[in-house]
């Protein structure tokens, strides 16, 4: 096998073996290969992954021969117990017809302007979180959080409920600690070969899934229960003026042809849970590793911090309101002027921060959250480089393995460069099939636009206020996941800036 590309391969295991001595470091297994050739197939027992990294093989699978490369069944019963028929998990039929109505829901302004509201709020009880810790010199977990802080603000966008994780002693939440729990577990099942085993048997990791999703179950539909309730009085007494809500639950009631039906429940439920397994991880841990990039490249989150010093100017001019004098050392003024700033960020000051806006898009080009996503292959296919793929077997993208390569990028595919993004200052796009962060075509991220609001909102919050510090040798790596999350949390230390 001297002159063949790839990895090793033998009778019956293929590469295996090569493969799973490399788990816990595969994204980077992946880059070596990939960076010699832009295919790779591996070769396993009874299946064959074709590994995929250049942008032309990328469209054809993502968009030009779409329905030749769903999710595929394995996916869907793996994932069912927790995603159900949900868009995430639903190929045909069932996937087009959630899509079209929940692109509709995400495009709504109303939803837009509840969202900006919650991811302020959300920021600023981070931003708290924070200023005890500067105050009294702790270190904190920053992927822990940013996790906290999107699974309390996707909770109140999804269902308009307060989890409260982010409360000051960072408390524990049943449900919180029940989904994390059967998503680890659900996740685990790509791996373990006896889960099904396991779960006929109802021992281990499966009984414990079972016992997760019954919490999980209970709270969603109780949530169910109570928001229909309320939709059902606000129309019966049009005159009580009970205020409709704008989170997505409530807008899939209202729009359900018999919100009072039971038959609706399940898929109201899969609708929610979808969003939330969607929307969490990955805005957290993009938020985790773009605070690890602007720690390790200092005079990046410089620039940042000039930019939204810049915004902070503009908007005071702009409404003849001075800027509060502030006193780093002075609990009081310090709060008062992150309120003063905060309330300057809105959906359209935010879009003027085009380098705040490269600095995320550059972290996921480098980490991206969902750092390769595997499709089934339907019927026999040869790729626009030649590459034969059979039914049966999978095709992967790579995005972590693709923001790395020369051939995409140029020679400076490795540095953490906001500037690549920007012409004469503007933020300028790169194709999805080359950036794809978000994966592209038909089944592109419908929560990229909402991700990017959150994620700017707590970044500029964060940025323009504190300086991070890695705790001296916190061990940086990632963990093998779905999600590109850090292994051992980002531990830091905070301090505030003048
Ligand atoms: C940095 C943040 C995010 C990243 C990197 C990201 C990335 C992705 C990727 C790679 C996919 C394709 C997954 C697959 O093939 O299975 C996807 C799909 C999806 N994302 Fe996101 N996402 C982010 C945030 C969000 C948010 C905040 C929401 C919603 C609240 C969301 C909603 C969705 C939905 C509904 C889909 C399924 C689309 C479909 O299958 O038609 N995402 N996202």
């Amino acid at each position: 096998q001297r002159n063949k590309r790839g990895p090793k391969t033998w009778p019956l295991v293929g590469a295996a073996i090569e493969q799973l001595t490399n788990f816990d470091r595969m994204h980077d297994w992946l880059v070596e290969y990939l960076y010699d050739s832009r295919t790779v197939v591996v070769p396993m027992p009874f299946t064959t992954y074709t590994y995929i990294a250049d942008p032309i093989n990328v469209e054809h699978v993502l968009k030009t021969n779409f329905s030749n490369y769903p999710k595929g069944e394995t996916y869907h019963s793996y994932m069912e117990v927790l995603l159900g028929d949900g868009i995430f998990n639903s190929d045909g039929e069932l996937w087009r017809k959630q899509r079209k109505t929940a692109s509709f829901e995400f495009a709504s302004k109303n939803l837009r302007d509840f969202s900006t509201v919650v991811f302020k709020e959300y920021s600023l009880k981070l931003f708290s979180i924070l200023c005890q810790a500067s105050f009294k010199d702790q270190q904190v977990d920053m992927q822990e959080l940013l996790m906290r802080m999107t699974l309390d603000s996707i909770c109140k966008v999804g269902f308009g409920v307060e989890i409260g994780t982010l409360a000051p002693d960072l408390p524990e939440n049943r449900f919180a600690k029940a989904f994390d729990t059967a998503n680890i577990i659900v996740t685990l099942r790509f791996i373990d070969p006896l889960w099904k085993m396991k779960k006929y048997l109802n021992i281990g990791s499966e009984a414990l899934l079972g016992k997760s999703i019954k919490v999980v179950d209970d709270f969603t539909y109780s949530m169910i229960r109570r928001r229909k309730t309320e939709i059902l009085e606000a129309q019966k007494s049009p005159s009580n003026n009970i205020k409709m809500k704008h989170d997505i639950l409530s807008r899939f009631i209202e729009i359900s042809d018999d919100p009072d039906s039971k038959s609706t429940e399940k898929s109201l439920r899969d609708i929610v849970l979808n969003f939330v397994i969607a929307g969490r991880d990955t805005t957290a841990t993009t938020l985790t590793w773009a605070i690890y990039m602007i720690m390790m490249n200092e005079h990046v989150a410089e620039k940042l911090c000039s930019e939204l010093q810049e915004l902070e100017r503009e908007k005071a001019e702009e409404t003849n309101t001075p800027l509060r004098q502030y006193d780093t050392e002075d609990f009081k003024s310090f709060n008062e002027r992150v309120t003063q700033f905060a309330g300057m960020l809105s959906y359209d000051s935010l879009g003027k921060l085009h380098y705040l806006h490269a600095v995320v898009t550059e972290t996921l080009r480098l980490y991206p959250a969902v750092p390769q996503d595997p499709k089934g292959v339907l019927e026999d296919d040869i790729l626009p480089n030649g590459t034969k793929v059979k039914a049966g077997g999978m095709v992967t993208y790579v995005p972590y393995s693709m923001g790395r390569m020369e051939y995409n990028w140029g020679s400076d595919a490795a540095t953490f460069k906001p500037e690549r993004w920007l012409k004469d200052g503007m933020f300028q796009n790169a194709s999805p099939f080359k950036f794809t962060a978000f994966q592209a075509g038909p089944r592109i991220c419908l929560g990229k636009d909402s991700a990017y609001l959150q994620m700017k909102m707590a970044m500029a919050i964060l940025c323009r206020f504190y300086k991070f510090h890695l705790v001296p040798n916190h061990p940086v790596k990632y963990r093998m996941m779905t999600i590109l999350s850090m292994a051992h949390g980002l531990k830091v230390t905070v301090s505030r800036r003048s």
